[in-house]
Formats: C-alpha cells, structure tokens, sequence
C-alpha cells in the first residue's frame, strides 16, 4: 500500500482524494516504518430489498452514500452528500475466503515464519462480518484456521518433537533435553489414556468440523530456515467487560474462568500471565484446541448471560524456532538462540453505539466497556499517529494511554515496537448502518496514518554450514539405499557437514584516538592472532580437504576409465539385444495381428451367438406363451366338461328316477293285476267266467308288446276247474308257426326241483314233455323246441291240503329270434290232507303255508310265492339271447 495515498478523506462536494506528502512517505521509508494495513470488506445484503448506502468504486476505494430521507438529515447537520474512502484493497461482497487470506492474512504467515511478530484484527458494526472473516465456518473457512493450514504445510518436515520447547510461564520458552522430552511425552501420553488432564477428551477424528476446516491444501511458504527446528503454541483468551479470560485454561469442576492480568516481559513484549499455551503439532490439533476455546466461551457467556458479540477474542498462533545442531538432527542447546515469533488474530466486539442498541444495565454496562476499548484503542492510535507526525517535526510526544484498555495493553508493543499490524474493516452495506459505518471509516481514515516500526528478521547464525540438515538426511538416506543394495563399506562412510569457512566475528570497532587506545590496539592485536591462528587452520584444512578432493578425482577418473570400457562392451550386448528385441516385437506384431484377427472372429461369433441366443429366448418365449395358451385351453375345456357331465348326470338321475317311477307305477299296475288274477286263481269256487275279459288276458295283453298278437279271438275260454281236461289247439300269435296238431305238442314243464308227488286221482296230461327247474331265458325255451309251456306251482293251505295248479300257455317264437309264452290255462290239482276235518277253508293271504304240511312237503314248494308263481307266468321271452329279458 502507498501509505499516504490511501489515506482517506472526506470529499467536499466532488470526490476527491488527499495525497499525504512527500516529505513523509521519504521519511517513513528511512524509518523502515510501515503503515498499518487496512483493507475494507463488504459483506453482501441480507436481502434483495435491503437499501445500500455503499458504492465500491474500485478495487481500493468505496464512498459511503445517505439515504434521500437520511441526507435530508445529514444536510441539516451539515454532513456532505458522499464520502469517500481509500484502502489498501477494498473486497466486495463476492471476495471469497481464499482471496482475504492471500492477500490479508498470508504475508503475515510469512512474517510469523520468518521470525517476525503480526498483528491482524477485524473491525465493524455487529453482523458486519468479523466473525465470518477470521473463523468463518465449516464451508467458508475464515483466516484463522487458513493460516494454521498453510503454517503446518510449512513447517511440516522441520518441526521439533513434542515438548522440545517449553514455555517458561514468562512469555519464554526453553529447551528441554531429548531424555526430558521424551519424558513428557511420556506422561501426557499416560494423562491421555487415564482420561485426565487438558487433552484427555481428544479423539482425532472424531470431530468432522474440524476435520473438514483442516481439509484445504495451500501451497507451503517460503522463507522458511531449513535449518532450524519448529513448534507451534497457541494461546486463545477473550476480553470481556475489561477483563481478560484465559479460554484454553483447564478450570477444572469451577464454571466461571478467572480474569488473568496483562504484565511485560523482559523483551517488553506484553503477555497474559499464566495464560495456557498448548503445543500443537497438527492443525487438526490446533483446531481442535480453537472449538475447546470456543466450548469455553459459550459456557462463559451463557454463565454470565454475555452476548459473544460483546467480547473481543484474541487467538496467538505462536511459533517457536531454533537452529538444528553440526548433524541438523537435535536443536542446539541454547535458550539464547530461540526465536519467538507471534501472529494475533483478534475479532474485536461490535463498534456500534449503545444509544442505538437502546441498551440499559448490563448490556449498557458491556455497551459502555466496549466503547471504552474501542475509544481507547482508536485514542491511541491517534495519539501514536501524532506522535509519529510530532516527531517528525520535532514536537514534544503525548503519553499513550494502552493501559486504558486491556485490549490496547495487550498489543502496546506492536506499536511502541516492532511488527506488522493489519486491520480488516468489516461493512455491512445496508442503510441502516450508514451512521456506524461512518464512524467506522473514520476509525478506519486515522489508522491507515499510524507508522508501525517493520520488525528485523532475527537471524540465528550459529557459523554452521548452511543445509547441513538436508545433506544429511539426503546422506542417510543414501547410506541406507547402498545398505540395501549389499554395499558393506556403506557402514564406514562419514559426512562432513560441519565444515566452517568463516573468519568468525567481524573486526572490532577501533578508534585510536581515544585515551584507551593502547587497549583496543590489545584487542586488535589478540583479536588478529586469533584471525591468523584461524586462517592457519583453515588452511590446513583446506590443503587436507584439496588432497582428499584430488585422491577423489584421481579415484573417479579410474573408476571412469573402468566404467568407459564396461560401458563399451555392455553398448555392444546393448545392440545384440536390441536386434533380438527388433525380431522379438516383429514377431509380437505378427502375433497381435493375428490375435486381431482371432478377435475379430470372436467377436462376430460372439455376436451370433447373441442373436442366437436372442432368437432362441424369443421361441423359448413363444412356446411358454403357448402352453400357457394350452393350459388355459385346458382349463376352460375341463370346467366345461365338468359343468357338462353335471348336467348330464343331472339329467340321467331325472331319467333315472322318472324311469323307476315308471317302473314302480308298472310293477304297481302288475301287482296289482297279480293280486286280482291270484285271487281267481285262489277263489274255490271257479265260476265260469266270461272268457272275454279274464284278469290273465288283461295280464297277457299288457305284457305281450307290440309284437304279440291278441289272442282273444283265436284261443277259447279258459276255464279254471280242478276237473278241467287238458286243453289242446291254442291259439298261436303267430298263423305261420302254428303247428298242426297231428303234429304233436311238445311241452316244456317247468316245476320245482323236488315237486310233491300228485297224489290225484286226475293226472295232468302233458304228452312228450320235457322238464326243468330253471328258466333263466330264451334258450332254455327254444334249446328243447317245445311250442307248450306249463308252469307247475304247488302250494298247501292252512287246512294242509296241497294245491298244485298248472299254468299252460303256448310258445310262441317272437321276430327279434325270442319267445313268448302266451297262458291260456290253468289246471288245478288238490289233494286233501287225511289228518284234517273235511271242512274246507279259503287261505288267508295268497301265499301256501307250510303249517300242517311241513312233513308232507318239501321245503322248495313251501317257500315258492304267489308273486314267483306271477312273476313266473308273465315271462315272455323276446328278441336276442344277449337282449335283457322283459317282464
Ligand atoms: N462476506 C460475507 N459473505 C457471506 N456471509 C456473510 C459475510 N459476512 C458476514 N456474513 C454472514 O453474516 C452473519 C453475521 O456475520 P458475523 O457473525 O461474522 O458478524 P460479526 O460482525 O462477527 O458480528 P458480531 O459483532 O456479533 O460478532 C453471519 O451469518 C455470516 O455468515
């Protein structure tokens, strides 16, 4: 930044920039005094119709506009229409993170590398965006835990074991030895695992915040001494109502923190006694031990019922540094030789007044106490301001008030000393803060004039050789390769790092003049046999390292020598083997041409056996589609069929039952006849009946069928008597198989197996008769060729006399190939029982009992029924022998 040019100023009317003069930006220069610098950044609107009073002309200056109704206002108070203001860098609201830390925060890092202390902090009304820029959060991270990233890149490989540097509770630190330090490790190790003490909850990992704020990878920062060992410490308090809180402090079961003082140490450099410094070897750690500070914070103010907006946080990222030892390995033994260097990262509270907070008791209180900082921060500035330009012009100094304040305590050497001071002036752009950010630019305007002393880098020269800790790792590393590789003499080599080429101190400061110049002519004197005594050995040394260097040549160029020929003959198999190798890729070519060609059939049956594959999952397909279709045929046709048969059954079972009902209604109708032509055949008395209508022929001709003819006409009367003669010449159905009667009849007698012996005096007259027991059907009729049929039925009544009464009828042949038996007489034979009186009675019921008869007749006889004896007469044979016989 061109200090005096970016100074702002008010503009009257026009915009218009003031240029400091030339006389001071010379005289700065010569100071090596540098400004402090000051950026502006804008935050952007909350929303679309939020009203800006800010305008960012360029990339170094804004100008702060009222609103109309406001400059109506401003007007009358005298205020001018636009103001504007210059600054280092201006960043609008779309400046990212990354583009405030390059150009904000990392020279500081640089310095902070380079031993030299910085002080950086944000600025603005509440909701301005302090916060945001120096922590920011988990998507944006801010400055802090940017600049702790690209500080551990750096130091990474340099940095110093744990507990190697530790503070001396004066704002010092010391060296402990490698035993003391491996000591410590040690019991905060054992701490750790016992869950006790500060860092008993770590647990790397375990916090994706902190891993994912650690997650960035910036570039590492040169300037870093390569020789020198590394350790960083962090300290983090908070200011609050004046009094400063140390937040990494281990308070144990005790709530609320104790406010720790401000004291100067022996460098005048200003500290917080008793503040906690924690090593930190990662910016995981680091982080870590930030959220702890934070966790702390939180529980303070919610103890207090605080606003985090009502304190200033400081953050110290301190780094510890000293040169390595003659084998770069350990950090040299002595305290003197350590560098501290110091980087503040500090979110100062809301700068607005408490008149437009409308605050009242303890927020007036806090309200008051940070106007009082602020005040006093921005009183001194100015003080320090007028005292840089008093000096210049040779007036007297005003005392600065940095004891007002903790805060301007804190920092009193960054301004009464040395360093790098930078200040981000956080905007919020919106009307409302027109007020504020004017007193924030003001604030900002008066800043930009203070001249900080630019701090001398510290060099810690020990006269060792520079890059001794790289040559020799870089030498043990090789030593270890020659190890590996089998090379025994790699055990004896040694590497001289240690070497020094300096005539040591410069020449004492002589001035002959004075009284005591005997003396310094002593001093110079010692001071130059020293000189002598030095360069004699050097020479030596010299004369030693030139005969090593050339014994090293001499060998090297035998070896040289020795490589060329090995060299020679290894480029002649080189060609022997080159030429294989040409035969061998030739025929790897042909060989890989072919395999293309194999490839290319491959894929072409591949791809057939695809399409193959694909048709045949297709018919595959077409056939399940099918059976499916079949099934569902099946399906259907077998309900159909189903539904079918049931109606068939249904309608064969009312066939059925209507056919048994005709039936049963027939075989009514027949017992029926039965019974009557029964009881004629029974009745003792057998009238003669009119042979017209007989309850036989009503039989006959019911059971004769279609193909028999009436008989009626053609057969006489039949007359039922005990004493009737046997009847010849009847009637045949048939004209053509009548037979003549001087033919002879031929008579089929059908009886029981054993028939009571007729006893009568009357004998049935049956010429050329045949005789069976069984007439199962036709073929017993026409197996014997009889044209006479007589059905011979005995029975015995309840007196005991045996009736035997002869059924005749003729047989007449049918058309289908049967027979019928047409009855036309009956023949009845009694015999009267001996043993009972003459009386004659009427059987009871139709059916012969055997009471009385039992000796005198068979069993066979006894059992025969009248219904037998009907059944038996109504048998008319017809049609096939296979045909079922009707009745
Ligand atoms: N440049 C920016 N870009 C995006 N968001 C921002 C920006 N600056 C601030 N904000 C947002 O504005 C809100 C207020 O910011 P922040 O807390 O940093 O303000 P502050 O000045 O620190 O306030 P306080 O004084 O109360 O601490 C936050 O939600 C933050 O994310």
């Amino acid at each position: 930044m061109k200090a005096v040019s970016r100074t702002p100023m008010r503009v009257l009317k026009t915009p218009r920039v003031h240029q400091t003069t030339e006389k001071h930006r010379r005289e700065t220069s010569e100071k090596a005094k540098d400004p402090v610098n000051v950026f502006c950044r804008v935050r952007p609107l909350q929303s679309d119709g939020d009203l800006t009073s800010l305008r960012v002309k360029s990339s170094t200056t804004i100008a702060l506009n009222p609103h109309d109704q406001l400059l109506q206002h401003h007007k009358q108070n005298g205020a001018q229409r636009e103001i504007q203001y210059i600054f280092k860098h201006v960043f609008q609201s779309d400046a990212t993170q990354q583009d405030v830390f390059a150009s904000v925060a990392q020279p500081l890092v640089e310095n902070l590398v380079r031993g030299r202390n910085s002080l950086l902090f944000t600025y603005g009304v509440t909701g301005s965006g302090k916060t945001y820029t120096m922590t920011g959060n988990l998507r944006h991270r801010g400055i802090m835990p940017r600049c702790l990233d690209v500080l551990f890149r750096t130091i990474s490989d340099f940095q110093a074991k744990k507990f190697v540097f530790k503070p001396d509770k004066l704002n010092g630190f010391e060296i402990l030895s490698e035993e003391d330090a491996l000591l410590e490790r040690q019991h905060e190790m054992n701490q750790r695992f016992a869950g006790s003490g500060r860092f008993a909850y770590r647990n790397k990992d375990s916090d994706p915040e902190i891993a994912s704020q650690a997650s960035v990878e910036p570039m590492p920062l040169l300037g870093l001494d390569e020789d020198n060992m590394y350790s960083v410490f962090v300290t983090y308090v908070e200011i609050y109502n004046n009094s400063v809180y140390d937040l990494l402090e281990d308070s144990g079961i005790q709530k609320t923190l104790q406010s720790k003082i401000i004291r100067e140490d022996a460098d005048h450099h200003m500290f917080v006694h008793g503040v906690t410094e924690v090593e930190v070897k990662t910016v995981e750690d680091a982080l870590e031990v930030f959220q702890m500070g934070q966790k702390k914070k939180r529980m303070g103010h919610t103890v207090l019922n605080a606003e985090s907006s009502r304190s200033h946080s400081v953050f110290n990222i301190r780094l510890v540094q000293a040169p390595t030892d003659n084998q770069g390995e350990n950090v040299v033994q002595d305290r003197q030789k350590i560098t501290v260097s110091q980087l503040s990262l500090v979110d100062l509270a809301g700068s607005e007044r408490s008149s437009r907070t409308k605050n009242t008791g303890v927020r007036l209180r806090e309200a008051g106490n940070i106007n009082n900082s602020l005040m006093t921060l921005r009183t001194c500035l100015e003080y320090l301001r007028e005292n840089q330009q008093a000096a210049i012009n040779g007036f007297a100094h005003k005392k600065i008030p940095y004891r007002d304040s903790k805060i301007t305590h804190m920092f009193k050497n960054y301004f009464d000393g040395e360093g790098q001071v930078s200040m981000i002036v956080c905007i919020n752009p919106r009307m409302e803060d027109y007020d504020e950010n004017m007193q924030v630019m003001k604030f900002a305007e008066m800043t930009q004039e203070v001249q900080i002393a630019r701090a001398t880098p510290i060099k810690t020269d020990l006269g060792l050789t520079p890059g001794r800790r790289k040559a020799n790792k870089l030498f043990k590393i090789a030593v270890k390769n020659l190890n590996e590789l089998g090379m025994s003499e790699a055990k004896d080599l040694k590497v001289d790092v240690g070497l020094v080429y300096s005539l040591g101190p410069d020449f004492p400061f002589c001035q002959v003049d004075s009284p005591e110049a005997e003396v310094k002519i002593q001093e110079l004197m010692h001071y130059l046999e020293q000189r002598i005594e030095k360069r004699k050995r050097l020479r030596a040394n010299l004369d030693i390292k030139c005969d090593n260097f050339r014994q090293m040549l001499m060998n090297l160029d035998r070896d040289n020598l020795q490589l060329s020929t090995e060299l020679a003959s290894l480029k002649a198999v080189y060609k022997q083997e080159r030429e294989r190798s040409f035969a061998l890729e030739k025929k790897v070519r042909i060989h890989e041409s072919s395999i293309d060609v194999l490839n290319n059939t491959l894929t072409k049956r591949d791809r057939q056996i695809e399409e193959l594959t694909f048709k045949l999952n297709e018919k595959e397909n077409l056939l399940t589609q099918t059976e499916h279709e079949k099934e569902k045929q099946k399906k259907k046709f077998s309900s159909k069929m189903a539904v079918e048969s049931d109606k068939n059954k249904r309608e064969l079972e009312i066939k059925l039952r209507q056919q048994r009902e005709k039936l049963h209604e027939r075989m009514r109708i027949k017992d029926e006849k039965l019974r009557l032509v029964s009881n004629i055949i029974r009745s003792e008395d057998l009238p003669s009946m009119p042979r017209s209508q007989s309850s036989e022929d009503l039989l006959n001709e019911k059971d004769r069928g279609p193909f028999t003819a009436r008989t009626e006409s053609s057969v006489p009367a039949t007359r039922t008597d005990i004493y009737a003669t046997p009847r010849h010449g009847v009637a045949a159905a048939n004209n053509r198989h009548r037979r003549s009667r001087s033919a002879g009849d031929k008579w089929l007698e059908h009886r029981a197996a054993n028939p009571v012996p007729l006893g009568t005096i009357m004998q049935p007259f049956l010429k050329n008769r045949k005789s069976v027991t069984k007439l199962t059907d036709m073929k017993t009729l026409t197996e014997h060729g009889a044209n006479k049929y007589c059905l011979v039925s005995q029975e015995a009544d309840t007196d005991g006399d045996v009736e035997t009464k002869l059924y005749k009828g003729n047989v007449i042949p049918t058309c289908g190939g049967g027979a019928q038996v047409v009855f036309n007489d009956i023949e009845c034979l009694k015999q009267k029982s001996p043993v009972h009186s003459p009386t004659r009675k009427r059987p009871s019921n139709g059916t012969m009992s055997a009471l009385g008869v039992a000796s005198a007749l068979p069993s066979t006889v006894t059992s025969i029924t009248v219904q037998d004896v009907a059944s038996r007469c109504n048998l008319g044979i017809e049609g096939h022998s296979n045909k079922k016989t009707k009745i």
